[in-house]
């Protein structure tokens, strides 16, 4: 089951949840520094005393779980809280995916010295996460609500964290619910260093909810046209 859609009046305010991203933007900067960190040890001593009780002030009134799908106060559809694009989740990088004039999705990325996996690179699961996303969005902006049935990725040359990198995917074929879309994370000039493919399938309670997580105009007409509720309208 799809869990419900919320607007964000009936969770936050649109003024708590931008200090909530600025926040999480400051505990990417906390993980950098601790991955980085060269400090004596009574000094990693007292700053982990220190993490101590913020992180028990942070968890003095604590939510079910992380932020939902929502619109936003635009109408748009949005996920602050994912693990990849959540302005508000401290694990996301977060990537800003921008739509091609192709149809494909693009996104600038660099990853940070905590991706680290082999040597001096990123981890390759860290690489296939962000290219999950990527085909995902690929997927979205051709129309389709999918989820990934399955994914290939092709390492081709290790991937560098600290530098500029490009992010780009694209559908190649689409076939009931079944949606095929490829990608690659490559560097400015053009060499891929990660490729990957991947299988997205609507899964078939969802069949007839549009990208923006909405029931579709068919699905409406064929449910006898009633219209949907502005700003909100969950799965049913
Ligand atoms: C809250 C509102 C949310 C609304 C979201 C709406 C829209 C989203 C819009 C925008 C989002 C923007 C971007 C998205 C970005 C990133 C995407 C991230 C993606 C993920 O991070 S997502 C997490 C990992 N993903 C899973 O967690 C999937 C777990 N899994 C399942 O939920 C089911 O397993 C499912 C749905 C896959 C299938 O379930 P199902 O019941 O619908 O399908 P069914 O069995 O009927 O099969 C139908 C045909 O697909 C074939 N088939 C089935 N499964 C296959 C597989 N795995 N590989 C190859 N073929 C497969 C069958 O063989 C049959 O083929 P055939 O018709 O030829 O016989």
């Amino acid at each position: 089951m799809m869990p419900e859609l919320v607007t964000p009046q009936e969770s936050d305010g649109e003024v708590r949840l931008a200090a909530l991203a600025v926040l999480a933007q400051q505990a990417r900067d906390l993980v950098d520094a601790v991955t980085l960190t060269d400090v004596p040890e009574d000094e990693l001593t007292a700053v982990t005393a220190e993490l101590v009780a913020l992180t028990e002030r942070l968890g003095a009134v604590r939510r079910e779980g992380p932020l939902r799908h929502e619109f936003g106060p635009d109408g748009r559809f949005r996920h602050l809280g994912n693990a990849v694009v959540g302005d508000c989740n401290p694990h996301a990088l977060p990537l800003v995916v921008g739509r091609t004039a192709e149809g494909g999705v693009r996104a600038d990325l660099a990853f940070r010295p905590s991706h680290v996996g082999p040597p001096g690179s990123v981890h390759g699961g860290v690489s296939a996460m962000i290219l999950d996303h990527l085909l995902g969005e690929a997927v979205a902006a051709a129309g389709k609500a999918a989820m990934t049935g399955t994914l290939s990725l092709k390492y081709r040359r290790p991937v560098p964290y600290g530098v500029p990198l490009l992010g780009a995917a694209a559908v190649s074929r689409s076939e009931g619910r079944k949606t095929w879309a490829e990608g690659a994370i490559s560097l400015p000039d053009g060499t891929a260093l990660v490729e990957a493919t991947g299988l997205f399938i609507t899964p078939a309670q969802w069949v007839g909810i549009g990208t923006d997580g909405r029931e579709t105009a068919e699905a409406r007409a064929a449910d006898g046209g009633d219209p949907v509720e502005g700003g909100r309208s969950g799965p049913r």
